[in-house]
């Protein structure tokens, strides 16, 4: 066997991360074929994962010098023995700290121990605290092998990773994340990055992944890209650089008619600015056309606040149909409320044919009455998605693929499910698809009215659901980045709606 760590081919790729997530059984299924079919014996990978790790460690932390790595019981553990004996090698110092039974490190971990007690590291065990004066630690507790809660030693150690101050490497996931669904088995290490390895991790990007890893860097080991062909990914990460190619093309002759008709839904009285919102982020996405069907008692007010949106009273159903004549696409649920009057137009456009985006209280009242809709796209924040459902919120979230894929089964159409790492499904086979950007600033009143109004622009303009809701949820999220460069804290719906003009034209489609 080589120890071919400083082989080019295996640093870590730099550049744009893969799009493809998979779960963890799939990763092991690679493992077990870059093994046993490509001749990569495991110990080599180990050595490669453990090598990868060390160069983008020097590359991220030139001045680290003294380091703790953490390593736990399984090949987790082996890749950070491994990472230990190298930097040994180049002569930082190492305390190498064994959390659980050492005697339980097994095949291509064991080895990797003694090599590096062969090169004259020193194991210490974990006895309850960590060292003072580090530069950094490596998180090498659990990795795709962790099955079930954490519990002492190891919540004990992850704790005390988490509360003392240097930065941390997390190899291949931070220790204590699910791989598959991103959801805390009790207790995750809070990282500064995540070093994956062979293939990304669904969890990394749903759950609690987003709040977990940190930055995310991806080393493919070297191993052949036809390995990949053996399975389909559990999912797809999309950002806007990706998502933007989906744009439809404005010919130069173009007017307004072909841009799409947006009629938006909703404000019941004390809720206007629910409309306004998604109404002008309609327009910024690129929508032709603007109306807004909302409660008499503010429509006058509304029309004059943006004079691009026309506004109209809607007292019932009857006034919208001159309305949803001229419309290409119908957003409904805005601030529209549950009583008589947001429950009459919301049974109203049940019964019209449009391409429909339904949001808010209109998802609540879907969820009073749950029927099945085909050309529909279905906006549910994690709230809604448990009301529409019949769960618990924090069902919704411990697997969150999941529970999009349910709803998809049961309200047909495509699901937008919304919080961190925002989830697209549409008919299945189609794979859902993860958004990887956004931040928690946009967690403010007004974010999803701004969503339903972009969607139903793109919607308008052409795209088919999924894509428009794929294009709508990274636009959106890329858009919150943006805004989110002069403070996370403080971030209001509107401050999205200046960016989207400058990233819908495409002039900056790559963050
Ligand atoms: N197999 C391979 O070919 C490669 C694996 N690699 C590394 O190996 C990792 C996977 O290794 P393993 O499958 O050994 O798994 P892990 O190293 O993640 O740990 C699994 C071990 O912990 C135990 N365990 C699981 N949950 C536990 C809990 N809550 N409390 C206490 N013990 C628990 C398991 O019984 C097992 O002994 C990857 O994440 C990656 O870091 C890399 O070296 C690259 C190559
Ligand atoms: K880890």
């Amino acid at each position: 066997m080589t120890h071919s760590h400083l082989d080019q081919r295996i640093l870590p790729e730099t550049g744009r991360l893969p799009y493809a997530l998979y779960r963890a059984e799939q990763v092991q299924r690679f493992d077990h074929l870059a093994s046993g079919y490509f001749g990569i014996p495991e110990r080599e990978l180990m050595e490669r994962a453990g090598a990868s790790a060390y160069r983008f460690l020097r590359q991220r932390w030139p001045d680290a010098r003294h380091l703790c790595v953490l390593t736990g019981i399984g090949n987790n553990g082996g890749d950070g023995y491994v990472l230990a004996r190298l930097a040994r090698g180049e002569g930082c110092t190492v305390d190498l700290i064994q959390v659980g039974d050492p005697q339980r490190l097994q095949g291509p971990a064991a080895e990797s121990r003694d090599a590096y007690c062969a090169a004259g590291g020193k194991v210490d065990i974990w006895s309850g605290s960590l060292p003072r004066g580090l530069d950094l630690c490596v998180d090498a507790l659990f990795g795709t092998g962790l099955t079930r809660p954490v519990g002492d030693p190891f919540a004990a150690a992850i704790a005390a990773l988490n509360e003392q101050q240097a930065p941390i490497l997390a190899l291949d996931l931070p220790s204590g994340l699910h791989a598959d669904t991103g959801e805390v088995m009790g207790i995750a290490a809070r990282v500064t990055a995540t070093i994956s390895f062979i293939a990304l991790k669904l969890g990394l990007f749903v759950g609690s992944g987003p709040e977990y890893r940190g930055e995310v860097q991806f080393s493919g080991l070297g191993v052949p890209a036809r390995l990949y062909a053996s399975e389909i990914a559990a999912a797809v990460r999309s950002d806007w650089a990706r998502a933007s190619t989906l744009l439809p093309h404005r010919s130069p002759l173009m007017h307004k008619g072909d841009c799409g008709h947006v009629l938006i839904i909703g404000g019941a009285p004390g809720m206007a600015g629910a409309v306004r919102l998604a109404g002008e982020a309609a327009l910024r996405a690129g929508a032709g056309l603007v109306t807004i069907a909302t409660h008499p008692r503010h429509a006058d007010w509304l029309n004059l606040a943006r004079p691009e949106l026309m506004v109209q009273g809607v007292m019932d159903a009857r006034d919208l149909e001159p309305l949803s004549a001229r419309a290409d696409v119908i957003a409904i649920g805005p601030g529209l409320g549950q009583d008589a009057w947001g429950r009459g137009l919301w049974e109203k456009v049940c019964t019209l044919a449009h391409p429909l985006v339904v949001d808010a209280d209109a998802l609540n009242l879907l969820a009073a009455s749950p029927m099945n809709g085909p050309d529909w796209l279905l906006t549910p924040h994690p709230g809604e998605a448990a009301r529409l459902l019949g769960v618990s919120t924090a069902e919704v979230q411990r697997d969150r693929v999941v529970a999009a894929q349910t709803l998809q089964a049961h309200f047909g159409g495509v699901i937008v499910l919304k919080g961190a790492g925002s989830i697209v499904q549409a008919n299945p086979p189609r794979r859902p698809v993860v958004c990887s950007q956004g931040n928690p600033g946009m967690a403010t009143a007004g974010m999803g009215d701004v969503l339903t109004g972009i969607i139903a622009a793109l919607r308008a303009q052409g795209l088919a659901a999924e894509d428009a809701a794929c294009a709508g949820v990274c636009l959106h999220a890329a858009a919150g980045d943006r805004a989110a460069a002069s403070g996370e804290r403080g971030l209001i719906a509107s401050d999205l709606i200046a960016e989207l003009r400058t990233l819908a034209d495409g002039q900056d489609a790559v963050l």
